[in-house]
């Protein structure tokens, strides 16, 4: 039996399920184990209770103690540091990996007139919006999907931006008023993926998830969350990435884009093709590019 631990969030349930459902179909056992998270508890902002690695920590614990054998992230909550005597034994096919507007009256980014108010938490898509100079007024919201897709409903906010994956994964598609193109907003490192960690000594459960495993969205984030650590940046850092495995003219290559937020406003962006393999040196290299960029 492979216990599986997961948040009770309706988007952290549904991600459980369907790795326990493809787990089951390959002939495993598996046992769903809820896990409480300081992040689920917690109100504050993020940012003054530690940033999304508190939606981790409790699992990553749980793991260590051997309460559960698999933990199921989003990856882009999930911290770039490793820790001893974890892995992410499988990164499944991604999700679209871009943001999505759900704006009130089916309204778009270019639609919303100046003054509208856009609700969103992340440092990252305030940049980008901001940039976009299109004169709407940005609110630090927080709160699961439904939440924040009800604050439109309510007319509390115009718009929220949220992760197109989130809402693919509750079946709720319909309510986007605009995928946003990564040329205005590039995602999170990692957004639209999922991390599944286990113990690193757990050679049952690494050959378990090793069929889950898409090579190429490893490679992909991999360069994405290099990036991100080489830029010292914590999950809530406004720090945009997104690397795809690409057809080049000797075979496959890794193309990468980045997007780094600055103090006084403004986005730094850049984007490079490297090797698919040595993703690391890829993210590493458009990170030290973003910091020399002026
Ligand atoms: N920050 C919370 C979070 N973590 C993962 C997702 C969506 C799913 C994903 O990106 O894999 C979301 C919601 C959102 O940003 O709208």
């Amino acid at each position: 039996m492979i216990k599986l631990g997961t948040r009770r969030s309706a988007l952290a349930t549904a991600q459980a399920t369907t790795v326990a459902e493809a787990l089951r179909a390959l002939g495993h056992e598996v046992e769903l184990v809820p896990i409480v998270t300081t992040g689920d508890t917690n109100r504050a902002p993020l940012e003054q209770i530690g940033g999304t690695g508190v939606f981790v920590s409790a699992l990553r614990d749980a793991l260590v103690a051997h309460e559960i054998d698999i933990a199921v992230h989003s990856l882009k909550d999930l911290p770039t540091a490793p820790v001893e005597g974890l892995t992410l034994g499988a990164i499944p096919v991604r999700e679209d990996p871009r943001d999505v507007l759900v704006a009130r009256d089916g309204l778009t980014l270019g639609e919303l007139q100046t003054g509208a108010l856009i609700g969103t938490g992340s440092p990252r898509r305030v940049a980008q919006i901001e940039a976009l100079g299109l004169g709407v007024e940005l609110t630090g919201i927080r709160g699961n999907v439904d939440t924040r897709i009800g604050m439109v409903a309510d007319g509390k906010v115009d718009a929220v931006v949220l992760a197109r994956a989130g809402l693919a994964r509750l079946g709720r598609l319909a309510e986007i008023t605009e995928t946003l193109d990564p040329i205005q907003v590039l995602p999170a490192p990692g957004q639209g993926a999922l991390g599944i960690e286990c113990r690193s000594d757990d050679t049952v459960v690494l050959a378990a998830l090793a069929p889950l495993d898409d090579p190429s969205t490893r490679i992909a984030v991999t360069a994405e969350r290099q990036l991100l650590a080489t830029l010292e940046a914590g999950c809530t850092a406004p720090v945009g990435a997104l690397a795809e495995v690409v057809e080049g003219e000797d075979g496959p290559e890794l193309w990468l884009r980045g997007a780094l937020g600055e103090d006084g406003g403004g986005v730094r962006r850049l984007s490079a093709n490297g090797s698919v393999d040595d993703p690391a040196a890829v993210g590493r290299a458009l990170a030290h590019e973003l910091l020399e960029q002026t």
